[in-house]
């Protein structure tokens, strides 16, 4: 058996004794200069740092993405340059409403964040397993999610809440109707799909634009539980989810994801039906097919949770040469809201730690600030800002994104007006089959118990907006 290594303090001191608190007498009271003892309760103090805001219960793992298809005539990222490319990725998913306790089988969202650590920085996509979201104007989020968290005086949740903001937002039915369907409930994390969901950008090597909306197709199928399966699965574990994934990447039962790519000419964006940048849509499959691009394989569990899948930082904000923003609002809020919600919930420096480290040399001339253990990044000890004499980093043109046409007044326009939040939600619901269908039906009517009769006809007054039928369906199941 190896010999262990002694214990210190975390000066580096050598501990004598980690069993016994020094004492006057063997009765104590304990000496305040058992430095050893206040350092152990001082560090337990700060165990905990915030948890996310949202998206607070999650389990994650580390990857390979394989690059199986050439795409490098819509993008000149290096991620996607040859065939047969590996790049290491760390992916988080999550659970929206829950807090860091949360029961992981929940109906909910379930978020679907991957980091990619290129060649030229890292890529976030912090997608979730939708490819819509609730609301299509950042303004609205703050308000979204109050109705999911807790009410103020009861501190419960409130379905009164929920279906009172839904009720008055028809732009969440598309995602609505995916959320109670059987996809709202998946067993696991290896058995959903994940989507970028927005619409991002790619531009080649010769400046052109496309537009792009990624998929990531789960290999292992779909599985999901009814309401009542998963009742008796919370009975018996909260962590059901934590256990599937990491068992099955301990067993050597690596999960998959074909990863695919919608690819829109830029001008295209101009001729659409539908605003292409609009998060409660899709765009067709017809028109703008599915491209396959490559492979995503979880291969590897953290060896610590909280140094990597606790302190992970993943941002949309996060793009490298070749990826781009897109006009959608929803997106563009995003790029602020990620990494100033890291710096307050794990600090300035976050993206120093290790799991949040580009694998590539980083240059910047942010200066000092709380834990900078790093010293300056510049490249060189005397150029600590630029412009500068002394060898320091220097910006490259060649990165340079093109310039996006941009039109139109400033002002606060009303983003439902001339929108059709109907159809697609329909396309969706027409799908099903009847005992889909009837599952839906239920699900709502379920959700709905304890919620006020005026908000409840609100709501079925947009779903019979959507079909008739699904209106009549979820009125039958209340009565049930
Ligand atoms: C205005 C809209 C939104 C805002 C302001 C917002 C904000 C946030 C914030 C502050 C966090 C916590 C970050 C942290 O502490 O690490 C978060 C987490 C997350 N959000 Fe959003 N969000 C928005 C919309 C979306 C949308 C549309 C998606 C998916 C398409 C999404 C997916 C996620 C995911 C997956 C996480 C968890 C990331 C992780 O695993 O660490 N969010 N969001």
């Amino acid at each position: 058996m190896s010999k262990c290594p002694y214990q210190t303090t975390s000066a580096g001191s050598p501990v004598a004794d980690n069993q016994n608190s020094q004492t006057a007498g063997p009765r104590g009271p304990v000496l305040m200069q058992d430095y050893q003892l206040l350092e152990k309760l001082a560090h337990q103090n700060r165990e905990r740092i915030p948890e996310r805001v949202v998206h607070a219960k999650g389990w994650g793992a580390f990857g390979t993405f394989t690059v199986t298809k050439d795409i490098s005539k819509y993008t000149r990222a290096k991620i996607f340059d040859t065939v047969g490319k590996q790049t290491p990725l760390l992916t988080r998913f999550s659970t929206v409403a829950g807090e860091l306790g949360a029961a992981d089988a929940e109906r909910d969202v379930r978020g679907f964040a991957v980091k990619f650590y290129t060649e030229e920085g890292n890529w976030d996509l912090v997608g979730n397993n939708t490819p819509v979201f609730f609301i299509r104007d950042p303004l609205k989020f703050p308000d979204f999610i109050h109705t999911q968290k807790r009410h103020p005086k009861t501190n419960l949740r409130s379905p009164t809440a929920m279906w009172d903001f839904w009720s008055q937002s028809p732009e969440s039915l598309h995602q609505i109707t995916i959320l109670m369907s059987d996809r709202g409930l998946p067993t696991d994390v290896r058995h959903i799909n994940g989507y970028g969901s927005h619409t991002f950008s790619f531009w080649n090597n010769d400046g052109e634009r496309f537009w792009v909306k990624f998929h990531f197709k789960t290999q292992q199928g779909h599985r999901h539980w009814t309401n009542e399966e998963a009742e008796k699965v919370v009975g018996k574990t909260r962590e059901s989810t934590q256990e599937d994934l990491f068992s099955a990447i301990e067993n050597g039962n690596y999960p998959k994801w074909t990863v695919n790519v919608q690819i829109m000419p830029e001008a295209d964006a101009e001729k659409t039906s539908y605003n292409p940048f609009d998060l409660t849509k899709v765009w067709p499959h017809s028109e703008y097919p599915l491209i396959e691009v490559g492979e995503m394989e979880l291969n590897r569990n953290a060896e610590n949770y909280f140094a990597e899948i606790e302190q992970a930082a993943f941002s949309p904000s996060n793009v490298v040469p070749g990826i781009g923003f897109s006009p959608d609002k929803v997106l563009q809020a995003r790029i602020f809201s990620y990494a100033d919600a890291h710096r307050y919930r794990i600090g300035t420096h976050y993206e120093a730690l290790p799991v949040n480290a580009p694998k590539c040399p980083v240059h910047h001339y942010h200066k000092d600030g709380s834990m900078n253990f790093f010293g300056n990044k510049s490249g060189s000890t005397d150029a600590y800002y630029e412009p500068n004499s002394f060898g320091g980093a220097v910006q490259n043109p060649d990165v340079a994104e093109p310039p996006l046409k941009i039109s139109g007044d400033a002002d606060r326009y009303n983003h439902r007006e001339g929108n059709d939040d109907f159809s697609q939600p329909a396309a969706l619901f027409n799908l099903f089959d009847d005992g889909q269908k009837q599952r839906l039906f239920n699900n709502i009517a379920g959700a709905m118990q304890g919620v006020p009769q005026n908000i409840i006809d609100k709501q079925l007054a947009l779903f019979d907006k959507v079909d008739p039928a699904y209106g009549a369906g979820i009125r039958a199941a209340l009565k049930a």
